[in-house]
């Protein structure tokens, strides 16, 4: 992973090679990317019928949850998740928490029918949590923004202090509203977490993420079920040409989710 001074020298090409996670959902596969950033490991699982999560040299073999915790949010139609043999059924939007210590976790097609996707995001984990699951209806769901700034969107929080509980994860997802098309603007960082975006619901329509330190901005093309990494230093914003939903992963030094670094629009560069 490029530090901050590195990126600033990077062509589009190698900016996107290098922040941008594409082909994470494959029917049949389930798809891994690994980080640098707090150790963070994303992953797409569509199940024709069934995927496990694998064993991973890189993760030091075993199981993969040996001392990790995973969020998982259906991104996709109906589907079920067996964790450690108990059955969890996750409707488009839910989410499920499995914590360190789970052996074994299984992806699986619903009997409803449905293309399953399931967005996976894995944190490092100090104490085992028991598994649990958030309805989307269930969720603490926060509206914000305005039509004059194009940005009505809600917030909704699945694992988060209040929620399901982590030992870092911190996981939810935002919706905009028909007309609204800007996420986190004026925005910000948090230079004790790393974040990460998967946006969704875009079609053949796409958003202009913006990234990088505030006083020198860079932009990321981002179609639909594709994932940009924010390192804390980075800020973490789009506009998209419809609006759009994406899920927001954070992991690091606290779970804090209004721990923020609040950039003013004039400083923007
Ligand atoms: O639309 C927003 O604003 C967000 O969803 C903000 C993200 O959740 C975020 O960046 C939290 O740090």
């Amino acid at each position: 992973m490029p530090g901050r001074e590195e990126t600033e020298q990077l062509t589009p090409a190698e900016l996107r090679g290098s922040y941008l996670v594409e082909g994470l959902f494959e029917p049949g596969e389930l798809r891994l990317a690994i980080s640098d950033l707090d150790r963070l490991v994303i992953g797409g699982a569509m199940p024709t019928p069934s995927l496990r999560l694998p064993s991973l040299k890189e993760l030091g073999g075993g199981p993969f949850l040996a001392r990790r915790e995973l969020g998982v949010i259906n991104v996709g139609g109906p589907a079920v998740v067996r964790v450690d043999g108990h059955e969890y059924e996750l409707g488009p939007m839910d989410a499920l928490y499995a914590g360190a210590g789970t052996k074994d976790v299984e992806f699986l097609e619903s009997r409803d029918g449905g293309e399953a996707a399931l967005y996976l995001v894995s944190a490092p984990a100090h104490k085992s949590y028991p598994p649990a699951l958030v309805s989307r209806a269930a969720m603490q769901a926060s509206p914000l923004g305005d039509t004059q700034h194009a940005s009505r969107r809600c917030i909704y929080k699945a694992i988060h202090p209040a929620g399901i509980p982590s030992c870092q994860l911190v996981m939810g997802f935002t919706e905009l509203e028909e007309g609204s098309v800007w996420n986190t603007m004026p925005p910000h960082t948090h230079s004790r977490r790393t974040e990460i975006y998967l946006y969704l619901g875009l079609e053949d329509q796409m958003v202009v993420h913006l990234m990088g330190e505030p006083e020198r901005t860079k932009s990321l093309i981002v179609r639909d079920r594709e994932a940009v990494l924010s390192p804390s230093w980075s800020i973490h914003a789009g506009a998209g040409t419809s609006n759009y939903r994406f899920v927001w992963a954070m992991a690091g030094e606290n779970q804090d989710f209004d721990d923020m670094d609040k950039v003013a629009l004039e400083e923007l560069e």
